[in-house]
């Protein structure tokens, strides 16, 4: 049976039931006897969790018994895997795609499939037999066109909406799963995501494809009307998950069950992909308690609470009320707070919060001076900021050059605001590694500051994210650093140097714990190889001192 069927009668004997499996509670038996015979079947689709339904968060899965850190919740395979939805301006242009037969980078226009004539990596790589006979229909450029209108052309979002129609070919059940799923059709209409759609997609594929497949098999669809190609990028939009592949190729994946869980901006379980099956697995981030509802992030769990909402509302309609959207501290991290800049005539320490986070108009109100500043005035100093934020960390800046806008941002942000998380992330990887700013050249002064800021990065990012479910980078490139300050520290003073080294060993194999999170994504192996190197490296420091005493 589907894990989603709650069955009121006993599967051995068909009577009515009350004895319910205790761990998935989806199946009844009549006694133990009939659950224990109906055990080796009811094994498969038994899980740790259940579906349910709630008028404001749709369905969701909620634990049904206590489940242990990164244990695996469920593995499913996928309703649709295809190239990545949302493509940056720079990716729409880019010379390298994905091959649409096995998603190996290849130059656009170097081999075509002899059929469809879309990019593929050798000429022997071949793709889905129907989704190449409608390709097929287009009005392909030759590989030697320009590459503007190749990539103009070989629209791989516009392959992944194609993808899913032809869902209701190749494997129906699929088909009714995927249209279950939540689209926010209506909230779409007329919106910019809407406008976007129609344009690169909607009219894309009903013009170069479908209206000749409408004419020349009028019934190997039954539907493919541009109402529904609208319906199935509302459902790509609002349900489809990032899967990375180990060429760092970007997919997008849509599945029945992984996509019902639901965001919350501090996740408790995350996943992995697996390349060669496809399948998703779902794991406990922390120890779950049996009642606790499964969630991952839809959003960058770094930005502040105005910016996570706003891209929640547009992206996937809906306001977020979890325990870190309504607490205006957001855990005590103040990754949103600003700094009080006082009246005309008296200046102030304080710090700025939003009176009602979850509110897009909402005061912000001084916690130490009667100052209340508005929506729109902290609206505009946050697009100014990330302007200078953004701009500066593309250019590959100086130490000197981010302590220069730390100092100039420290006047209007709280130290821990997140826009002074990212330049001091960047500074921590300066001091020590910038020609100049090596660890053998900081003064004692620069060495400690960089200790104190990894400390404070670290803070905010326990608060934030306290099984480092999608911080784990981060939280390992703060741990080496700490790691490297405490060996220098080590280096200077020998007589300290065995307890300062037991304390960099130990961030150190914290770092490959968090790791665990990441081990199959591309940052993450190589920072992985990085770390074991600094393991390494500390042990020789170890001895070294040792030895020398
Ligand atoms: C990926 S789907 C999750 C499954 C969906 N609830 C369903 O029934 O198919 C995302 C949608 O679920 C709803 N949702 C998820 N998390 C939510 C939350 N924390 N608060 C309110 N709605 C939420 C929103 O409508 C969102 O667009």
């Amino acid at each position: 049976m589907g894990s989603s069927t709650l069955s009121l009668n006993c599967p051995v004997c068909g009577v009515a039931a009350s004895q319910a499996c205790t761990r998935c509670k989806l199946v009844r038996y009549c006694d133990r006897e009939h659950q224990k015979q109906h055990w080796p079947q009811h094994k498969r689709c038994c899980r740790p969790f259940r579906e349910e339904q709630d008028p404001q968060l749709g369905r969701y899965l909620v634990a049904t018994q206590d489940i242990a850190a990164n244990q695996i919740i469920f593995v499913e395979p996928p309703l649709v895997v295809g190239p990545k939805w949302y493509l940056s301006e720079a990716e729409k242009e880019a010379p390298i795609v994905p091959c649409v037969g096995c998603y190996t980078p290849c130059r656009v226009g170097k081999h075509q499939c002899r059929s469809c004539h879309w990019p593929v990596c050798s000429p022997a790589c071949t793709h889905e037999a129907l989704e190449c006979s409608v390709l097929s229909l287009g009005p392909a450029p030759a590989g030697r066109a320009d590459a503007r209108s190749l990539n103009d052309y070989f629209r791989g979002d516009a392959l992944l909406v194609l993808k899913c129609l032809l869902l209701q070919r190749q494997n129906p059940e699929k088909w009714a799963a995927l249209l279950e799923m939540q689209s926010h059709e209506e909230e779409r209409q007329g919106t910019e995501l809407h406008e976007e759609a129609e344009k690169r997609v909607v009219s894309y594929l009903d013009k170069r494809f479908l209206r000749r497949l409408r004419q020349t098999k009028p019934n190997l669809l039954e539907e493919s009307g541009t109402q529904l190609l609208h319906r199935l990028c509302g459902i790509i939009e609002t349900n489809y998950m990032v899967i990375e592949l180990p060429t760092g190729v970007e997919l997008s994946g849509l599945f029945r069950q992984a996509c019902m869980m639901e965001h919350a901006c501090q996740p408790n379980c995350y996943f992995q992909f697996d390349t060669i099956s496809q399948q998703i697995a779902v794991r406990a981030g922390g120890n779950l308690r049996k009642g606790d509802h499964l969630q991952i992030t839809y959003t960058n769990i770094l930005w502040g609470t105005q910016m996570r909402q706003h891209h929640l509302r547009m992206t996937k309609h809906f306001t977020c009320h979890c325990p870190r959207c309504t607490d205006p501290t957001e855990y005590g991290s103040y990754v949103s707070a600003l700094a009080c800049l006082g009246d005309v005539n008296q200046t102030c320490s304080g710090t700025h919060l939003p009176v009602d986070p979850v509110e897009e108009d909402t005061q912000w109100k001084c916690n130490t001076c009667p100052m209340i500043v508005d929506a729109a005035y902290v609206s505009e100093l946050q697009t100014h900021m990330t302007d200078q934020v953004e701009g500066m960390l593309a250019g590959c800046p100086r130490a000197n050059e981010v302590e220069l806008l730390l100092a100039r941002l420290s006047q209007m942000l709280h130290p821990n605001h997140f826009h002074m998380f990212n330049l001091k992330h960047t500074l921590i990887q300066l001091y020590g590694n910038e020609a100049g700013l090596e660890l053998a050249s900081l003064s004692s002064g620069q060495l400690e500051r960089k200790l104190r800021l990894c400390n404070e990065l670290y803070d905010v990012c326990r608060r934030l994210d306290p099984y480092s479910i999608k911080l784990a980078i981060y939280v390992t490139v703060i741990l080496i650093e700490i790691a490297h300050a405490l060996e220098e520290q080590a280096r200077r003073a020998p007589a300290e140097g065995a307890s300062l080294l037991e304390q960099a060993q130990a961030r150190l194999k914290e770092a490959q714990e968090v790791m665990v999170k990441e081990h199959d994504s591309v940052a993450g192996k190589k920072l992985s190889d990085k770390l074991q190197r600094e393991i390494f490296d500390c042990e020789k420091l170890v001895l070294t001192l040792a030895y020398n005493k």
